[in-house]
């Protein structure tokens, strides 16, 4: 009789074994034809379809995740301008007050509207309504970057930058969601050992994902996460490896030299990789973030920006002070809580959202 059972029970985990290994295979194979099927269709017109609706649909979300900055700015300067039957320093003045309370900053809105004072003249303007066409093309050219269209390969390891609480972690969980769901293989490492909690959410995020995650115990040297991290994305060929790491600001001088020590096992285990550092940035801590932003940049090279909360704050106008005052690109913009709600920063659709 028990070895009726026992035969049971070991048919039953030869089975789960088997189911395991299929499905393992059925992941690989998915993966596979996924890679296979994007690649065959990018020309057809199904893929254009999909794409053309996928575009859509992001750009309906960008559209709702602006809805608040869209009232603090551009319904407000529509609402100014429809007051007016002619151009006047009074109207400059009005435009000039709502940019300043969206906080786009003193320094830059003074910009903007010097530029549009100049434009209006050049062009010989004189129908008000013609100056939010102006405005529009102003904020574009401040928010294009030339440098952000070369990015076209995935960097293979990412390192995620920011004080506690702006999103670093959402951003890593959406950001690993993206990749694989374009059929690259993602780790994540748990780089904040100080905060007692990070890696555990860390940990949820990856489950939620469906990816690794390397981490070890809290208060550990948060390099040794990172050097067994790589490690062990070049065991497994991992496509993509995303960093996060604490955000210590008020120990300026731990914070550079633990930076410094995780840039150097990049630098030595991981030389031939694609790499980019994130700052992740709080669009509702408004000025804030730019001082964040500026002293961030003095510890560690920031390649990117990553604004969250957008969809939180009618002040979302501080992305122009952003890449005014430190000429870093914005890469992504979080416009909600959701998986899919961060977006690869386009300065044109940004713009669209803004003033449709
Ligand atoms: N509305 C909105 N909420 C966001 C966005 N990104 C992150 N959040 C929320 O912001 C809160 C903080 O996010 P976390 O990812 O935990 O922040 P963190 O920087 O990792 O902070 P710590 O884990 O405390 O270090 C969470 O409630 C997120 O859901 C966004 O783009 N929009």
């Amino acid at each position: 009789m028990k070895d009726f059972f026992s035969k049971i029970s070991l048919g039953k985990k030869k089975e789960e074994q088997q189911n395991k290994q299929d499905q393992l295979k059925d992941n690989i194979e998915d993966k596979e034809l996924y890679k296979a099927k994007y690649m065959e269709r990018k020309d057809s017109i199904e893929y254009k379809e999909i794409e053309e609706k996928n575009s859509s649909t992001l750009f309906r979300k960008l559209k709702n995740g602006l809805s608040k900055t869209r009232k603090g700015i551009t319904e407000k300067v529509d609402r100014i301008i429809g007051q007016y039957q002619k151009i006047d320093e009074d109207l400059y003045e009005e435009i000039e007050e709502v940019l300043i309370t969206s906080d786009i900053g003193m320094d830059t809105t003074i910009e903007i509207i010097d530029t549009m004072r100049e434009k209006a003249h050049q062009e010989k303007i004189k129908d008000p309504q013609e100056l939010k066409r102006l405005l529009k093309e102003i904020i574009l050219s401040i928010l294009k970057d030339e440098n952000q269209e070369k990015i076209i390969e995935t960097p293979s390891i990412y390192l995620l930058i920011g004080v506690n609480g702006v999103g670093k972690t959402t951003t890593i969980g959406k950001l690993a969601a993206q990749f694989k769901s374009q059929g690259k293989s993602v780790l994540l490492a748990a780089g904040d050992t100080f905060r007692a909690a990070a890696a555990e959410q860390l940990s949820i995020w990856a489950e939620r994902v469906g990816v690794d995650i390397i981490k070890h115990q809290q208060g550990s040297d948060p390099a040794a996460v990172i050097f067994d991290a790589i490690q062990a994305a070049k065991a497994r060929k991992i496509d993509v490896l995303i960093c996060d790491t604490a955000g210590r600001l008020h120990n300026k001088k731990n914070l550079m030299n633990e930076l410094a020590k995780i840039n150097r096992i990049i630098e030595k285990e991981y030389a031939q990789k694609n790499r980019c550092n994130l700052l992740v940035l709080d669009a509702t801590t408004g000025q804030n973030a730019i001082s964040q932003a500026k002293l961030f940049s003095e510890v560690a090279d920031i390649n990117g920006l990553v604004l969250t909360k957008l969809d939180g704050t009618s002040k979302g106008g501080v992305i122009l002070a952003i890449k005014k005052q430190l000429g870093i690109p914005v890469s992504y913009v979080g416009v909600g809580e959701g998986i899919d709600d961060l977006q690869i920063f386009d300065a044109t659709q940004f713009v669209e959202a803004l003033f449709e």
